[in-house]
């Protein structure tokens, strides 16, 4: 089954890029958020992204118009989820919160309907244990910043089927990305390597190792890294950082995965990165 119209769930900073990578891969999209007006936010943001592409001459405006007119807002789960191929969560990373949309977007949904998860750690099969569907639910993991990177890390829970592989797959390589194939364990690939490296950053700068500038500097201009590990967990979102470690300590039991205490205290005070105005830097101003 091609996908020609699907559903974003959540339109944050992901589910913002997922949107405008699926209008740009000739989908039809229907875009929600429990608040409406981050759904507003979104499509300005979109729209900014795609005028500068026509400036950087990455596509005509008559193809950044044709993106655009493809993205529409939907007042309700029911308006965005009744019609679509596909629907593609991208809400935060709870596993509560995920099953209660889930189990909504079950009822919703036509039964030909895809289910996918953007988490970034949660297991795939017990996301997909509240649905009736388990064989047409899968792990749709894009990497941040959606339009920049070309990985979808796609994962297969325990009953997931071929056809369902194949079919977000071959949409993941439409949308001009590399899928690959990943079992269904705590923090599949990306974050059960990448996390850890990110954690351990946190640890280095709460012990007064070195300040967060030179823990960066040491990572980009040593390892090659485009960003320093704390600047990237700004990028990511200090509560999605926490989060995915939280996953990884529950799903391993391995102390080795213990969030930083620092990082808990910055979620706490809301220093959420980025997002927040405040992280490991300062965004504000
Ligand atoms: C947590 C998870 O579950 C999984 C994850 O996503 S982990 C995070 C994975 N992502 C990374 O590791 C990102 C690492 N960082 C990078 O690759 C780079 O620093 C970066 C792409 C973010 C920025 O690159 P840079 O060279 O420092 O900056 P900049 O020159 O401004 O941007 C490079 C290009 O990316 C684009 N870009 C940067 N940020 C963007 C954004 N938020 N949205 C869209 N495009 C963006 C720029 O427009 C620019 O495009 P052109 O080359 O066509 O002009
Ligand atoms: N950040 C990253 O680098 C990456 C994140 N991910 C995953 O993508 C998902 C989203 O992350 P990200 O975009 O960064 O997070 P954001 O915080 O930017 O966005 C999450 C959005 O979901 C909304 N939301 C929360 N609960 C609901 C709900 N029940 N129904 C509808 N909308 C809801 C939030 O609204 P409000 O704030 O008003 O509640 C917000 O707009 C997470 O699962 C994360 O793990 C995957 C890859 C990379």
């Amino acid at each position: 089954m091609g996908i020609n119209k699907v559903a974003v769930i959540g339109a944050g900073q992901m589910g913002s890029g997922i949107a405008q990578v699926a209008a740009q891969a000739g989908c039809e999209v229907r875009l929600y958020d429990a608040e409406s007006e981050r759904v507003s936010r979104s499509l300005a943001g979109i729209e900014k992204q795609l005028s500068g592409g026509v400036a950087k001459g990455k596509w005509t405006q008559e193809q950044a118009e044709q993106a655009r007119s493809r993205i529409r807002a939907a007042g309700s789960l029911q308006e965005a989820g009744e019609d679509a191929d596909l629907i593609i969560e991208a809400i935060i990373e709870n596993m509560n919160a995920k099953k209660t949309l889930l189990a909504e977007l079950d009822s919703v949904a036509s039964a030909q309907t895809i289910l996918a998860s953007n988490t970034s750690s949660l297991p795939v099969t017990e996301l997909a244990s509240v649905t009736g569907r388990p064989e047409q639910v899968i792990g749709m993991h894009f990497m941040n910043p959606v339009p920049v990177m070309k990985l979808v890390e796609v994962i297969r829970g325990l009953r997931t089927s071929d056809e369902t592989y194949a079919t977000v797959a071959e949409l993941a390589e439409r949308m001009g990305k590399t899928a690959l194939e990943v079992r269904d364990f705590p923090g599949f690939v990306s974050n059960r390597i990448l996390m850890p490296m990110i954690n351990e950053a946190v640890y280095t700068l709460y012990e007064g190792v070195a300040s967060a500038e030179a823990i960066d500097g040491v990572m980009r201009l040593g390892m090659n890294h485009p960003m320093g590990p704390l600047a990237l967990a700004d990028l990511i979102g200090l509560d999605t950082c926490l989060a995915i470690m939280e996953t990884l300590h529950d799903g391993f039991g391995d102390s080795k995965y213990r969030p930083c205490p620092l990082l808990r205290s910055y979620v706490h005070a809301g220093w959420l990165g980025r997002k927040s105005g405040r992280g490991f830097y300062s965004y504000e101003g």
